[in-house]
């Protein structure tokens, strides 16, 4: 009996901010690093669709950097990172389109399913939901060609909107379109970032491989809480790197863009959307302006 009294105070504990986040729209980045498991990969699931069926609106961006480098490497093709992106040749695009929409979008569109939730799979060149130009990354102030890279011009959130004001939890691919109809590979936390900033949302939680932003990518602490400035310094220092600086400028476009709270946290944790939402001092590391 003591057992189920507890359970029923951890429900009503969760209620204040039930009602806070009722009808508000929350935007999820699920990383590929973080994917590292079937179980923890059916626990953020179950806890999308138990976000969906207690009235938030969530909208799931996901990533598949891992998976793209495997099968990458299965078809003997070198891939390379500059400044967190990946340099895409037209081979491999190829790949990471194939890999992200055939592979990852459906295998999540498919859990949510098994969990009982309406997920829809889509990416940002369904309904030019992302309309991107080509992107030229900036190393040492020499400008260097990336190839097929994103730079996000507009996305056009209504799809967006109308799945999730309905039954639906949309989950997106990063990928885009340029006027031209061509295909582009984007960072994922870039798309989430744009995509949470364009909807408005209440919330942006990106989910990775670390407990949170670390003072260096080998540390062992965590920051609960870092600003812009101090972000900056950490990028030039070199203590942000790697797939975390497009990590933390995705998360600094949606707080510029209206979205009120940004969230890193580590989507190793067993139900870590849940925590984060539903206690009072979070999980990870909270980006502020
Ligand atoms: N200061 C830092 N704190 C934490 N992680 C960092 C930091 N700088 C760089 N990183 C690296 O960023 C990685 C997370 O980014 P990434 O590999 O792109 O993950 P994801 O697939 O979740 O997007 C970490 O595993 C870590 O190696
Ligand atoms: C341009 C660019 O770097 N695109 C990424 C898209 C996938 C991604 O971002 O996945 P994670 O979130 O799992 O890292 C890539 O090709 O790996």
């Amino acid at each position: 009996m003591e057992e189920l009294i507890k359970k029923a105070g951890i429900l009503v504990e969760a209620l204040p901010y039930i009602q806070k986040l009722n009808g508000k729209t929350v935007v999820i980045k699920y990383g590929g690093n973080a994917m590292i498991s079937e179980e923890l990969k059916n626990k953020v699931m179950e806890d999308i669709t138990l976000l969906k069926f207690i009235g938030l609106h969530p909208v799931l961006v996901h990533g598949g950097g891992p998976d793209i480098s495997e099968t990458l490497t299965r078809f003997g093709i070198q891939s390379e990172f500059v400044n967190g992106l990946r340099v895409t040749d037209d081979e491999t695009m190829r790949v990471a389109q194939m890999v992200l929409m055939g592979k990852t979008n459906k295998e999540i569109v498919s859990l949510i399913s098994q969990k009982g939730g309406k997920a829809l799979g889509l990416s940002g060149i369904d309904g030019e939901l992302i309309e991107c130009e080509k992107q030229y990354a900036n190393v040492d102030g020499k400008i260097v060609d990336i190839g097929y890279v994103g730079k996000i011009i507009k996305i056009n959130q209504k799809v967006l909107e109308f799945l999730a004001n309905d039954d639906y939890i949309p989950v997106v691919a990063p990928l885009g379109v340029d006027k031209e109809g061509r295909s582009y590979n984007i960072n994922a936390d870039t798309v989430a970032g744009a995509i949470a900033a364009a909807l408005k949302a209440e919330k942006l939680m990106l989910l990775t491989d670390t407990p949170g932003i670390k003072s260096s990518p080998t540390a062992d602490d965590i920051i609960y809480e870092i600003n812009q400035k101090e972000i900056y310094k950490m990028i030039e220092a070199g203590t942000i790197a790697g797939g975390m600086i497009p990590k933390v400028k995705g998360g600094l476009e949606a707080l510029a863009g209206g979205v009120n709270n940004v969230h890193i946290i580590d989507g190793r944790i067993p139900h870590c959307l849940l925590l984060e939402i539903f206690t009072d001092s979070g999980i990870g590391t909270m980006i502020t302006r």
